[in-house]
């Protein structure tokens, strides 16, 4: 699979879209999620393939099992390399979602969303309910999800470590939330390096604001591109 830094498309329209992607002359591996799916459907997909890049659809999709193995199915049609549900959706959903993939005959990675990267401790422990560490939380849905099949998480890179140890390095630690050191960190609360993702475990990394609202991105994603495959 592609371990280029996943750059997360977080645009309006395909035209806001071409005119990141005009400067790059190379294949990307992108994300697309809700904000250009939502508001340009599934034909914003082939167009984003059919420029090359591989795709991860990001729609962290959470219903009951029979609605997420459907949606699914009618997913698989699409061309992409990654999709993701949320693993709080439980075991039987995830397995819906997996069967549901299959069934369309896709050989898409499925993963599931942990806690989100703008979860803290606190908040999952007030709002959400659940007592205990957010890295206890983790590891439980991260268990949940490949004892279902799925072929890995997203995480935060703080994690990545212990799911390896915990799961084995084949098993996808996908980690949104990260930041160079001269990045603002804007809504995200559990952040990383590249280098540090690399150091710790992380499969992929997802990096959106910290190339898109680059003032030259190209030259950003290089010198992230760099710090992740190097580790330093
Ligand atoms: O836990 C998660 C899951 C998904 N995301 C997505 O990744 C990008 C991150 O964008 P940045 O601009 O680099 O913060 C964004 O598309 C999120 O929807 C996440 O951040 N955390």
């Amino acid at each position: 699979m592609n371990t280029n830094p996943i750059i997360a498309l977080d645009f309006k329209n395909m035209e806001d879209v071409l005119a990141f992607l005009q400067p790059f002359d190379e294949q990307l591996f992108v994300k697309i999620g809700m904000e250009l799916y939502l508001q340009n459907g599934p034909a914003i997909v082939k167009e984003v393939r059919d420029l090359g890049h591989d795709i991860f659809l990001d729609l962290k999709l959470h219903d009951i099992p029979n609605t997420v193995g459907q949606a699914m199915k009618g997913l698989s049609r699409l061309d992409i390399q990654m999709i993701n549900v949320h693993a709080a959706g439980g075991s039987k959903m995830m397995e819906a979602a997996l069967a549901g993939l299959k069934e369309g005959g896709s050989s898409a990675a499925l993963i599931a969303v942990t806690q989100l990267t703008s979860t803290s401790e606190n908040l999952m422990n007030k709002e959400q309910g659940i007592p205990g560490s957010i890295n206890d939380s983790i590891l439980n849905y991260a268990h949940v999800t490949q004892n279902a099949g799925l072929a890995g998480i997203v995480c935060s890179a703080n994690e990545s470590a212990m799911i390896r140890d915990a799961l084995g390095e084949d098993f996808l630690k996908v980690t949104p939330g990260i930041r160079t050191m001269d990045d603002a960190k804007g809504d995200q609360v559990r952040i990383a390096t590249p280098e540090f993702a690399r150091q710790n475990g992380s499969t992929h990394i997802v990096v959106g604001r910290s190339i898109t609202q680059d003032a030259d991105p190209v030259a950003k994603y290089h010198s992230i591109k760099k710090a992740w495959e190097l580790g330093c």
